[in-house]
């Protein structure tokens, strides 16, 4: 129970589910209803489909796949038909699958989307895409209900702390196979991966319209942290512009941008190799690459997370919600 124990714990560490949801419990009495009824949510589904306690090795899911093979854990997203928007469960699978990944045997940790293969009758090797997203970012159902009004907003944004700290947090080498556009939250993601391969078909933008409530100040960290290039990361996370894959390796949150035609074979064969150098000192390096930068992150992480519970302006978000929802009744 997630109320009981001590309370002069240490902090837990992020993937330490357990503890960490004692010690949230004590702060925040007044939430704990919601956070109860979240849990038994995901522990229901979890039952049902037969496995995924958070201490689990093996995991299933429909929309999050995990496989592991050839030194890699590639965790997949897998809901096209929604453009691979994370739902609330798609939060805690992926939390549970690099908790895992974390300890795992496997060397590299790799996100990536489920490549449909589209049979035409053509030969361009766009017929063979999936022609989906990598992902467009939180689902906008997880936080209206359905007569319209807006719900858990506080649950959702200290889920969304705790998501985002996995990242941060994660010990192993962590790409992105990006091969399709790229949306909100999984945008700001992309900042914390350590190398970021897109095939030249690949965007990435702070949502079109006007329901956005990832803040960016993140992304703003990474991308404007060195480089000077503040201007285009604003315009980018103030006016919705879309940057397309090199533009996006201009600003340094791409590390490479393929051809499309090529793509998944040389990236796939890249990491091949990679997953064959030395794990240890892989992950020494990237301890001591990151260090200094955590502590910022998470620091930036709690704000954004704070901001999006207290200061988001209910009434334009939730409009831009409902409209986005009717547009299709409309049409
Ligand atoms: C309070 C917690 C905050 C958490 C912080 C995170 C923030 C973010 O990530 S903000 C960004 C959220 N994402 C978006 O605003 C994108 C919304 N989607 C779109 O603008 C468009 O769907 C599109 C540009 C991504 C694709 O457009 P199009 O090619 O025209 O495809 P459809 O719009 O017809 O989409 C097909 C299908 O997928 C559903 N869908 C797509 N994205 C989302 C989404 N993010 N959330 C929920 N559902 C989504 C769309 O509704 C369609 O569903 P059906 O109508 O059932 O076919």
């Amino acid at each position: 129970m997630a109320t009981e124990g001590p309370c002069n714990m240490p902090k837990p560490g992020v993937f330490d589910f357990g503890n960490k949801a004692k010690q949230d419990a004590r702060k925040e009495t007044a939430r704990q209803n919601h956070v109860a009824r979240l849990s038994s949510l995901s522990s229901s589904k979890a039952s049902s489909q037969g496995k995924h306690g958070a201490d689990e090795k093996a995991q299933e899911s429909k929309n999050i796949l995990v496989s592991s093979e050839d030194g890699i854990t590639k965790i997949t997203f897998n809901r096209p038909a929604k453009k691979n928007a994370i739902s609330l469960q798609m939060y805690f699978d992926i939390m549970l699958a690099l908790k895992n990944a974390s300890t795992d045997n496997s060397v590299i940790t790799v996100f990536t989307v489920l490549l449909r293969r589209i049979s035409v009758m053509c030969h361009h090797p766009w017929s063979r895409r999936t022609g989906d997203y990598y992902s467009s970012g939180n689902d906008l159902k997880n936080s209206i209900n359905d007569a319209g009004e807006i719900q858990d907003i506080a649950i959702s944004a200290k889920r969304l702390r705790e998501f985002v700290d996995c990242f941060i947090d994660f010990p192993k080498p962590l790409v992105a196979v990006v091969n399709g556009p790229a949306v909100g939250i999984a945008v700001t993601l992309l900042g914390l991966f350590d190398a970021v391969y897109a095939s030249d078909r690949c965007n990435v933008s702070y949502s079109i319209h006007p329901s956005r409530s990832d803040l960016g100040s993140l992304l703003f960290l990474y991308v404007s942290k060195d480089n000077g290039l503040r201007q285009e990361a604003a315009e980018m996370l103030l006016f919705g512009k879309k940057l397309t894959a090199r533009e996006a390796w201009a600003q340094g949150l791409v590390t490479e941008v393929f051809p499309e035609s090529t793509f998944e074979t040389e990236v796939w064969t890249r990491l091949k190799t990679y997953a064959k150098l030395p794990p240890n000192a892989m992950r020494v390096s990237k301890e001591l690459i990151r260090k200094h930068e955590k502590q910022k992150l998470h620091t930036v992480n709690a704000e954004e997370c704070a901001a999006i519970r207290e200061r988001l302006p209910i009434e334009e978000y939730t409009n831009a919600l409902r409209n986005f929802l009717s547009r299709k009744a409309k049409l």
